[in-house]
């Protein structure tokens, strides 16, 4: 269910063609073709080590591919970094997070250093930090936040100039069950009126039911993309997940490891 190579189209939100990188000798990806069309909620997924934060960090602009192409909304990631790069919300592990600012202070700059006038910030500070149930640590230093609470301080960063495009990685992971609904539900209406979200999880009863669309990967190549009801074929995502990657996989148990 590979997609064919198109032209990029701007009305599709994300076009990824022959992307590559390579560390040293391993290949971290192997020349992904992914279309993500505008107003999808589009679920990456795949078992750990495939490629999804290395994917992730070139479709963003912060890792240079060896080769291959990224466009979002029809302008080139790698040839316009700085247009490209404004119509997106980018959380990526392992992205600088900037420990000794408080909570309030990390959305606001995210705000203020892409160029938002300071009143617009000002106003929606509050908002993000009580959706986010972060009022209470608001002026806490966010080296003192629990994995959680920096989750959800870096998705409210990205959030905060209302980009067109958000690219997620694991946006859930650590985050309590009543945060995470929430947070989703605000993804939802995003997505409702137009935006486009790509999140990356190990969850696949999540993906199943957040997502409309979803890409599987290992090994640096993708599996399967396509709408959630194609890929999954009648079987759970789950099942068709380790189906995909388990056929990929060898390996016995510990014959050791008995009481
Ligand atoms: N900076 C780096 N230097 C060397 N190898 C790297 C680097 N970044 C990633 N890799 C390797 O590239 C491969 C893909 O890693 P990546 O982090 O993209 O996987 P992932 O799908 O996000 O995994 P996980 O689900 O465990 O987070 C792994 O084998 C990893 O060890």
């Amino acid at each position: 269910m590979l997609e064919k190579t198109s032209l990029p189209d701007p009305d599709n939100a994300v076009v990824i063609r022959s992307l590559g990188k390579q560390f040293g000798d391993k290949i971290a990806v192997n020349g992904i073709n992914l279309t993500i069309p505008a107003g999808s909620f589009y679920g990456f997924v795949g078992p750990n080590g495939a490629g999804k934060t290395t994917t992730m960090s070139m479709m963003t602009g912060l890792l240079r591919p060896d080769h291959g192409q990224v466009w979002v909304h029809g302008i080139n990631m790698w040839e316009s970094p700085q247009q490209a790069k404004s119509v997106l919300g980018v959380l990526v592990d392992g992205a600088a997070v900037f420990p000794r600012l408080t909570g309030t202070q990390l959305i606001t700059y995210s705000g203020l250093l892409r160029g938002m006038d300071a009143d617009v910030v000002a106003e929606r500070v509050p908002d993000l930090l009580r959706v986010m149930d972060l009022e209470e640590a608001a002026n806490k230093m966010v080296a003192d936040y629990s994995a959680g609470m920096t989750k959800k301080v870096s998705l409210a960063a990205s959030m905060i100039h209302s980009p067109q495009v958000l690219i997620l990685d694991e946006p859930f992971e650590a985050v309590d069950p009543v945060s995470s609904a929430r947070i989703r539900a605000i993804l939802n209406e995003y997505v409702n009126s137009g935006g486009t979200v790509m999140i990356s999880s190990h969850v696949m009863d999540l993906v199943e039911r957040t997502c409309d669309h979803v890409a599987v990967i290992d090994k640096g190549q993708v599996l399967a993309s396509g709408s959630m009801a194609e890929v999954t074929d009648g079987v759970s995502l789950e099942d068709r997940f380790v189906g995909m990657v388990s056929s990929e996989q060898s390996g016995e148990g510990l014959s050791w490891f008995r009481t």
